[in-house]
Formats: C-alpha cells, structure tokens, sequence
C-alpha cells in the first residue's frame, strides 16, 4: 500500500501543477508587500539577505552551482552567481524554464522586472546600484542551462546533466515541501538532490513553515506539506546534511495576503556529508 501511494501521491502533485502560471506566481510572491526592498520586514529583501551572507562567507567554493526547482524565479542566484562560474537552473515545468529563458534572452519575454533585485543585491556588495547591468550581464554570463528537474526521482536530472564529481553547491527555495505529498516524500527527495552534491558541498535551503497551501494561480490551489523547524532540521539529518545555521521570518500580519497561508520562512545551510 505505502508503494502505491507514494506513486499516487507524486502523480497527483504533479497533475495539480498543470495549472501552474508563472507570471501570476510572480505576481503573488515576488511584488509589494512581499518584495518591497523600503520594508525591514518584508520577505525578499530577508531572503536576499540569507543567501548574500551564506554565499559571501568564505566557506562556499567550487565551480558549479545548480538551483534546484527554480520556478519562474532568479533571485536564488543573484549572490552565487558571484562565486561560482557556472550556474544550472532547472525546473519541472516548460513554462517556467520558457520565463526564464525569456529573461536570459533579454528580449523582453518576461513576466516581472528583475532589476530592482539586482540593484539591491548590489547593495548588499557594497557597489553602487548601478551595476546592476554588470551583474546582470555575469549571470547571463555564468547560466549554462535550464533543464528538467523532478526531486521525486532518486536521479532528479537527466545524467549528463552534471560533471562525474556533482555540484559543489545546491540551492533549492520552496521546492521541496511544495511539490511533496507527505513528509517521508520531502525527506525522500531531500535524500535524492543530496546526490546530486559532492561530499562537503553546500546546501542553502529556503522553504515555508506552517504551509498547507498555496495559490500557483487563479484558482490552483496547491497542496504543501506543513512543515516545522524540527522537523526540517530531522530530514536534514536523516538525509546526509551537517546543519551550519537556521534562520526563521516570521510572517507579520501585511505579509498574508490570500495567496497562501504560510506562518513563517525558513533559511538552512547545511554541508554534505
Ligand atoms: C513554489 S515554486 C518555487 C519557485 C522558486 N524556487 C521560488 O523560490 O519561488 C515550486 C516549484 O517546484 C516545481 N516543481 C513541481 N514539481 C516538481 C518536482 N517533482 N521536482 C522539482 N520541481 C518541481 C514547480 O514547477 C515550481 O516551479
Ligand atoms: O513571501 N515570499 O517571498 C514567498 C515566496 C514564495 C512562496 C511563498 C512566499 C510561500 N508559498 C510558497 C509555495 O509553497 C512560495
């Protein structure tokens, strides 16, 4: 029975997003309230903040850097774009690696303006906001690809997607508990791109706490898998990870807008054992 509903259980994440629209994702997540970079408290600008500190730090290293589950999203890759010079971006649907390749293109096929972001993580660098047009040409630059990804597979992309050694570094924001129907199948695929990492790579993990949830858009309501820091922390170690540090936002009352009823954020970074 437990076999048969873990394949059940993945089919139907998977047929629930077939309605996925990036650009109304984009909308939700990733435009005022939420990511307003004049706010202290709103998520992006903290999220920013996590993975500048987690990339700058000195102990991450190495050559490549694969973004697992990245949506129609970049902001995952704006401070690791700086230290590594490759950079893999992959998601499970075309229409999301369509969004992104519409802004590697930079033909005006995408659905939000990213420059705001590139400008406020030029702040955090310390360079004047107007380089933004210089980071935004390095990640053009450093992006190798965009290809398929499916976290529920023990191989989550295809074999020569990567070098014989793996990725030195993984990040992977709300992708795990998003696209998971239980637990045991977030740990499972926290187990599988775990593969994908050479032993002493770095993991940097964002994803939503308390989430059962969320909007993918008009009208998709996606299943989440309501996770807490405990039990983050015991997949981590279940699955092979080395916890370095755990950051939490919580969610004040401005930042719920209907899209989701997620109560809080997580930030891990963890090595590879
Ligand atoms: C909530 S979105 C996160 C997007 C982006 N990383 C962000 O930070 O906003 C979850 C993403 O997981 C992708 N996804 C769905 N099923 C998946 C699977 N089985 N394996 C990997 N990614 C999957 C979706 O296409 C979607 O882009
Ligand atoms: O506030 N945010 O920056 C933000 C960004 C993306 C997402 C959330 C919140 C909460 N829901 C998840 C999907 O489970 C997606």
């Amino acid at each position: 029975m437990e076999g048969k509903g873990k394949v059940n259980g993945v089919a139907a994440m998977a047929a629930c997003y077939q309605g996925f629209d990036p650009a109304a994702y984009l909308q939700y997540n990733y435009t005022p309230p939420r990511a307003d970079f004049e706010r202290k408290d709103s998520i992006v600008p903290w999220k920013l903040a996590c993975l500048h500190r987690a990339f700058t730090e000195g102990d991450v290293k190495g050559e490549l850097l694969v973004d697992i589950g990245s949506g129609p999203t970049l902001y995952q890759v704006l401070s690791g774009c700086e230290v590594f010079n490759k950079v893999l971006l992959t998601d499970f649907l075309e229409v999301n690696r369509q969004e992104l390749r519409g802004w590697l293109e930079d033909e005006g096929g995408c659905n939000l303006d990213w420059t705001p972001y590139l400008q406020h993580v030029c702040k955090l660098e310390g360079r004047r906001p107007s380089a933004w047009t210089e980071k935004a040409a390095k990640l053009r630059q450093v992006i190798t690809d965009i290809v398929p990804v499916d976290v529920h597979r023990p191989q989550p992309l295809a074999l020569d997607a990567l070098p014989s050694e793996g990725a030195d570094c993984l990040v992977s924001c709300f992708c795990l508990e998003s696209v998971s129907p239980d637990l045991a199948a977030f740990t499972r695929a926290l187990g599988h791109i775990g593969r994908l990492l050479r032993t002493g790579g770095h993991l940097l993990l964002i994803g939503a706490l308390g989430e059962s949830y969320y909007f993918g858009g008009p009208g998709v309501r996606i299943p989440v898998v309501p996770l807490n820091e405990a039990q983050v922390c015991a997949s981590l170690k279940e699955s092979g990870y080395t916890l370095i540090r755990l950051e939490v936002y919580t969610l004040p009352q401005d930042m719920r807008v209907g899209v989701d009823d997620v109560s809080g954020v997580f930030f891990v970074k963890a090595i590879k054992e």
